[in-house]
């Protein structure tokens, strides 16, 4: 397939995966993993391909070379999932050099053994450039986009930046499906812990001639480019994209399901745009984390267990503050039979993450919901939906001190309990 005269498609569609990099489902649409070859007086092709899928690649190769051989091998990342056939491709064909970043040589050599292609290599750095004859390609270091050794490189003829894993998204580019929703869950899995060395690679791009934009998964982007980068500068930047509010919970024995059903009822009929609501034992984890860093305000809601918080609870804020999560505000949720006590374990581990304000009513759950706890609810929705509530509600809000619970009668002499 050809993207412009000069540049092929060359990558593979993999509906074989379920998990890609070991943890984000993609059972359903699968992967890309792409590779280009820029057809000019010389010969470049752009990264290769998984090791399972080396034959139709070198097919793929092969009819778009049409009898010509590669004069190099570019390699813009090392992961496997595009490094794992360079031996391959290095051993079919020999005279081809491989042009890399310094870190990417020494990581070849833990993969493919000491002095690979030593005579072979093209080491570039920032700003270097290869002539291919009517295409020149420009070198841009991205380092941790997401790995050490990442660079770009832009094609000044035919404005095409071929971007490592940045601009990717989960999905084979055989199934037509939303950008955004996989790319969002695909960055802030995979790339969102280092949104300031993103923002730093878009500075250097910002000035570019751009038409096309070749990342390394998902699909060639060759229309409206400010729309994508405006997102990646906005996920990059940690800023909220959507107004709405993510409510992530768990729940047992469902009480606590049942606040958060009331609270996504009330943001609704309060003219809150979304509410997305994810159960942190169910639902896609990695789903729940694009929708916290895509609104501004999050509610967490969990039951104490065992006097600390929920385990999936715990994971969900711990890959949050992995991914840096920050600037956002926070409306707490805690349940607990006889000591409620999960507000503040969320909020210990919070405190790992940057910029986090409180909304200030946390709701309690005792048991189950009662008018007080209900109160607290609706004062929550008023707050996240810049509602300034009713006097009363406060009132109602403010837990009662627990009714005193007599202690056990005393034993009436001469009356003997029957023990069981
Ligand atoms: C294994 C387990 C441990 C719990 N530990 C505590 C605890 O330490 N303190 C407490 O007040 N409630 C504790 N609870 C009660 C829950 O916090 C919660 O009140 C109960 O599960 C009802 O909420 P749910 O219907 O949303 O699960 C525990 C519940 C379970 C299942």
């Amino acid at each position: 397939m050809h993207i412009t005269q000069d540049i092929a498609y060359i990558g593979v569609n993999d509906h074989d995966i379920d998990l890609f990099e070991g943890q984000y489902d993609v059972s359903e649409n699968g992967m890309a993993y792409n590779s280009y070859v820029i057809l000019d007086d010389s010969v470049a092709v752009m990264d290769t391909v998984d090791r399972n899928f080396t034959e139709q690649w070198l097919a793929n190769l092969d009819a778009a070379l049409d009898g010509r051989t590669p004069d190099y091998l570019v390699v813009h990342h090392m992961e496997p999932d595009h490094s794992s056939n360079i031996a391959v491709f290095a051993e079919k064909y020999p005279e081809a050099r491989i042009v890399a970043s310094p870190n990417a040589f020494k990581m070849m050599e833990n993969y493919f053994g000491s002095g690979f292609v030593a005579d072979r290599r093209m080491p570039v750095k920032e700003g270097a450039v290869l002539e291919l004859g009517s295409h020149t390609l420009q070198f841009i270091g991205a380092p941790l986009v997401h790995w050490p050794e990442v660079m770009f490189s832009y094609d000044a003829k035919d404005k095409a930046l071929f971007s490592a894993d940045a601009f990717g998204k989960f999905g084979a580019l055989d199934v037509d499906e939303d950008w955004a929703c996989e790319a969002r869950r695909y960055y802030f899995g995979i790339v969102g812990a280092f949104g300031a060395q993103v923002q730093k690679a878009l500075g250097k791009v910002g000035g570019l001639d751009l038409d096309i934009i070749c990342p390394l998964h998902g699909p060639v982007l060759s229309e409206n480019l400010g729309y994508y980068l405006d997102l990646y500068n906005t996920w990059s930047s940690y800023g909220v994209e959507s107004e709405g509010v993510a409510i992530c919970y768990t729940s047992v024995y469902g009480h606590t399901k049942q606040a958060v059903e009331e609270l996504a009822r009330m943001l609704e009929e309060k003219g809150c745009p979304k509410v997305a609501v994810s159960d942190l034992a169910r639902d896609d984890m990695a789903e729940a984390v694009e929708d916290a860093f895509r609104y501004g305000k999050v509610v967490l809601a969990t039951t104490t267990y065992n006097n600390g918080i929920f385990p999936f609870m715990a994971q969900f804020i711990e890959t949050l503050a992995e991914h840096k999560f920050q600037n956002r505000t926070i409306g707490l949720i805690e349940a607990g039979t006889w000591a409620p006590k999960a507000a503040k374990g969320m909020q210990d581990r919070l405190a790992a993450c940057a910029n986090i304000a409180y909304t200030n009513t946390t709701v309690t759950i005792k048991g189950s919901l009662d008018e007080t706890s209900r109160a607290q609810l609706e004062l929550l929705a008023d707050e996240l939906c810049g509602i300034e509530s009713d006097p009363q509600l406060k009132v109602d809000a403010v837990t009662q001190p627990t009714a005193h619970v007599a202690p056990d009668p005393e034993p009436v002499p001469g009356v003997r309990v029957q023990e069981r």
